[in-house]
């Protein structure tokens, strides 16, 4: 197995070239409908199929989220696979969402699904929840860095619900978060231009200024648009650490589909709020 030059480099090349924004592939039912779809695999390939063609050649970053695909069974893990393998060939990094965590040992199967270059699911990255204890997560940290791939940590996520697990003080004081990030940057530390594990950070936040988010590797903020944040929150969310930020949006840029030059002209718009908002700093 021959490995891919590292994530992180591989990132910081595409967002340098492209630009930060990641968009989602979330055939959600309500967007099916909305698409004039059925809820079924046919309408499922339509939409990735679209987004993809939509997206690919432009966006630093997709990420399909693994659940809309689940749904339908095999065949909606099908269409994943080929949306992934259509979305590669056409330029774009897919981060895999399927936020995948379990004890160690399962962790190594997996870690084989998704980040072995040769399984057909194989993605840039995968989205994964350190909440079995960080230490769990060893095998996919180690596959990742065989194959190039990187992995999106899930630190202080962007829903409600999440800080009483993440916001928990721990018996030295810091919260489960700040630990979380702390083995990421000890995780990337030494890496240029940047490390290969990145952190999950919500946009919608608020200001983050008490936490080290300077973990020399990328931070996906999820919950622009349909949650709520926007890009000139950025900034004030994430302080120094903006350059790092790979800003998510889903439903925010799918509702205009499923037109071509829609969808195209509404992830546009996010990419250059995300850069004014950059630019202002
Ligand atoms: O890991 C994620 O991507 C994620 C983490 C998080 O904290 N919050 C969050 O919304 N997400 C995902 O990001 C996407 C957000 O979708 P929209 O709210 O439609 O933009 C969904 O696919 C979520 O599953």
């Amino acid at each position: 197995m021959s490995p891919l030059e590292p994530f992180g480099a591989r990132l910081r090349r595409a967002m340098d070239e492209r630009g930060p924004l990641c968009v989602g592939i979330d055939p959600h039912a309500s967007l099916l409908t909305e698409w004039g779809l059925n809820d079924d695999v046919a309408g499922l390939e339509r939409f990735s199929r679209t987004v993809v063609e939509a997206m690919a050649d432009r966006v630093a970053v997709l990420k399909p989220q693994s659940a809309f695909f689940e749904r339908f069974g095999s065949r909606g893990v099908a269409v994943l696979e080929k949306a992934v393998a259509e979305a590669r060939a056409a330029g774009a990094l897919v981060v895999m969402d399927a936020k995948r965590g379990d004890i160690g040992s399962t962790m190594a199967a997996y870690a084989e699904s998704f980040l072995h270059k040769d399984a057909p699911l194989f993605s840039d990255a995968l989205t994964v929840s350190p909440y079995l204890g960080y230490g769990s997560l060893k095998p996919a940290v180690e596959l990742a860095r065989e194959s190039g791939a990187g992995l999106f940590v899930l630190a202080l996520t962007s829903n409600p619900e999440g800080g009483e697990v993440q916001h928990a003080l721990r018996s030295d004081g810091r919260n489960v978060g700040a630990t979380v990030l702390a083995h990421l940057a000890a995780e990337n530390a030494g890496e240029e231009p940047l490390g290969s594990f990145g952190a999950v950070v919500g946009a919608t936040l608020g200001d983050l200024s008490s936490y080290e988010l300077d973990i020399n590797g990328p931070l996906l903020a999820p919950g622009i648009g349909a949650q709520g944040a926007t890009p000139a929150d950025l900034p004030a969310v994430f302080g120094a650490a903006v350059r790092n930020v790979v800003p998510n949006v889903s439903r925010g840029v799918l509702r205009h589909g499923p037109d071509v030059v829609a969808l195209r002209d509404a992830a546009q718009r996010f990419a250059d709020e995300i850069r004014d908002a950059l630019d202002a700093e």
